[in-house]
């Protein structure tokens, strides 16, 4: 596995590392030792996967508050999403700002989502599968969330929004969320 530091402080894109042979090929997905090497989450407890039928839909952006904020790692399993976080960190120099990682089923990477950040992404292609592995439970009276379309966040999405839930829609902006 390579973890290529993302320009957020403690988020990374992992790249999973093929070991080619004339049956295809083998990767590891997650591993105790490597994640423990980098100073990164080893505990999950759960693992979410969520289909995308329409190319273009908007899920986010969303994170989990004390005490149930949590650090996600999440991978494509089946098409090509946009896939971004937002930092909201208390403090932090970069605080509001985002980045991104183009997450693909066949480029087998993943995107490690430190806590205190929102996530969300947009597919790019029918059918899109994202697979989460999350070090918290769902805890539904600690979600909060950032609306994706918010100007003041700046994201620019890879394409028209095609399906957006009403919860999304009304998520508030940047300007109404508290730092976490
Ligand atoms: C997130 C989640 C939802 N649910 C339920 C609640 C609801 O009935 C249904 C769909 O939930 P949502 O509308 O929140 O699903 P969705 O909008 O796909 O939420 C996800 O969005 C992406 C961007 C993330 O980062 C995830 O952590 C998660 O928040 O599934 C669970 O049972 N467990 C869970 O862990």
């Amino acid at each position: 596995m390579k973890f290529e530091p993302l320009p957020l402080k403690g988020a990374y894109e992992i790249h999973l590392e093929r070991r080619e042979d004339d049956r295809g090929f083998f990767a590891r997905m997650y591993c105790d030792d490597e994640f423990a090497a980098q100073g990164l989450n080893t505990t999950w407890v759960q693992m979410n996967v969520s289909l995308s039928r329409e190319a273009g839909t908007l899920r986010g952006m969303h994170f989990q508050r004390e005490p149930a904020a949590e650090i996600k790692l999440v991978r494509c399993l089946r098409g090509e999403a946009f896939d971004v976080i937002v930092d909201l960190r208390a403090g932090s120099d970069t605080y509001g700002q985002h980045c991104h990682v183009l997450l693909d089923q066949d480029a087998l990477n993943a995107i490690y989502v430190p806590k205190g950040f929102a996530h969300g992404f947009q597919t790019l292609s029918d059918d899109t599968e994202l697979q989460y592995c999350h070090s918290t439970a769902y805890a539904p009276g600690h979600e909060g969330g950032v609306n994706p379309l918010d100007p003041d966040l700046g994201i620019a999405w890879r394409r028209p929004v095609t399906v957006l839930s009403d919860r999304d829609q009304n998520l508030p902006p940047l300007a109404e969320c508290t730092a976490l």
